[in-house]
């Protein structure tokens, strides 16, 4: 099949007014410059990047709310702009500051007038609302006004009202920001199994290492509006050269970790009963350091710190100036 995204040379300048000695000055910033990817159907791409980077206005341009300066862009095979409305049909779009819920109505009246945009017929609305009240656990909530919803309620139905009529490609622009930990875990969990059972095509920007990890087998990093790195979460890491960090906590006061093989010692608090040891996953995994430090000290507790994105993002920059 064709790809689900394909762009090539897609770049959008911005013209800049500033104020200089005496006259208004006008300069272009170029927000994404010369990018040409592909996206092929059941990908699941992170798009990262420091902000600025241009991940947003990317997505606006494969959605056609935004206009190209130059380049060509076709999304689920469709031109964004002259294609607008076919294309609403094959994408949905969470954007996690913006609201696409009716605020005053119970989220179930929402999910019934997207499905009248929609044009679902009646019984395949019933059938796909059952499945994402099921899947995203809303069933607690469907008859309350959205918002009266707690962040983590109201982005699991935001969600749900974008996945509605079942897109071929869903772009989903900082999913779990702002999330307690159980929310983000529930919709990672959503998001794998309706790639699983419909094949759908993901696309997403994020500042969670956890949403690439769990979700993203490719990821492009974007710098000034162009890829940096195209690869593998693998090769992201290895590109990086940024480790994990495994966190314990030790029954009492104990000297410091060092010398565990493949592992550096980042800090210790508390006289030693809570030390983080920072691990190479290439050359070792956290049950091995583990059990290293099982032999010296009891373990009350632990848990893994994954690299911050922002710092894998800054190293693979640092990596390319
Ligand atoms: N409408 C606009 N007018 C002028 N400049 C803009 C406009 N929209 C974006 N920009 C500029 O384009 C650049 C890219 O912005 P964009 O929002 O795409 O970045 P981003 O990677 O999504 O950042 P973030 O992670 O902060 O959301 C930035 O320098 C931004 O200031």
């Amino acid at each position: 099949m064709d790809s689900v995204v394909e762009t090539h040379g897609l770049t959008r300048e911005f013209v800049r007014r500033g104020k200089g000695a005496k006259l208004l000055t006008r300069s272009a910033l170029r927000a994404v410059d010369d990018l040409s990817i592909t996206i092929a159907p059941g990908d699941s791409v992170g798009y990262i990047g420091a902000n600025g980077a241009g991940k947003s206005t990317t997505i606006k341009m494969l959605v056609g709310i935004l206009v190209p300066t130059s380049g060509t862009v076709r999304t689920c095979g469709l031109d964004p702009l002259k294609q607008r409305r076919e294309l609403a049909a094959r994408v949905g779009v969470v954007f996690g500051q913006r609201s696409q819920l009716w605020w005053d109505l119970p989220v179930r009246e929402s999910f019934e007038i997207l499905s009248a945009i929609h044009r679902l017929p009646p019984s395949r609305s019933r059938a796909r609302t059952d499945e994402l009240v099921d899947r995203l656990e809303l069933g607690e909530f469907l008859a309350t006004p959205v918002r009266q919803l707690s962040l983590g309620q109201r982005m699991r139905a935001e969600v749900a009202a974008a996945l509605l009529h079942q897109p071929q490609l869903v772009i989903l622009d900082e999913p779990t920001i702002g999330l307690d930990v159980l929310s983000k875990q529930r919709l990672r969990e959503f998001l794998i199994g309706e790639r699983r059972s419909h094949g759908t095509t993901l696309l997403l920007t994020t500042h969670d290492m956890g949403d690439i990890e769990r979700l993203c087998d490719r990821v492009l990093v974007v710098d000034h509006g162009r890829v940096v790195h195209d690869g593998d979460l693998d090769g992201l890491a290895r590109a990086a050269g940024a480790g994990r960090t495994l966190v314990v906590d030790l029954t009492g006061a104990t000297p410091d970790l060092t010398g565990i093989p493949h592992t550096t010692h980042v800090s210790s608090e508390v006289d030693g009963a809570r030390q983080r040891l920072g691990f190479d996953s290439e050359s070792t995994t956290a049950a091995a350091v583990l059990a290293a430090v099982s032999e010296r000290a009891e373990v009350r507790d632990l848990s893994i710190e994954e690299p911050d994105i922002e710092d894998v993002v800054r190293r693979i920059y640092r990596a390319r100036r």
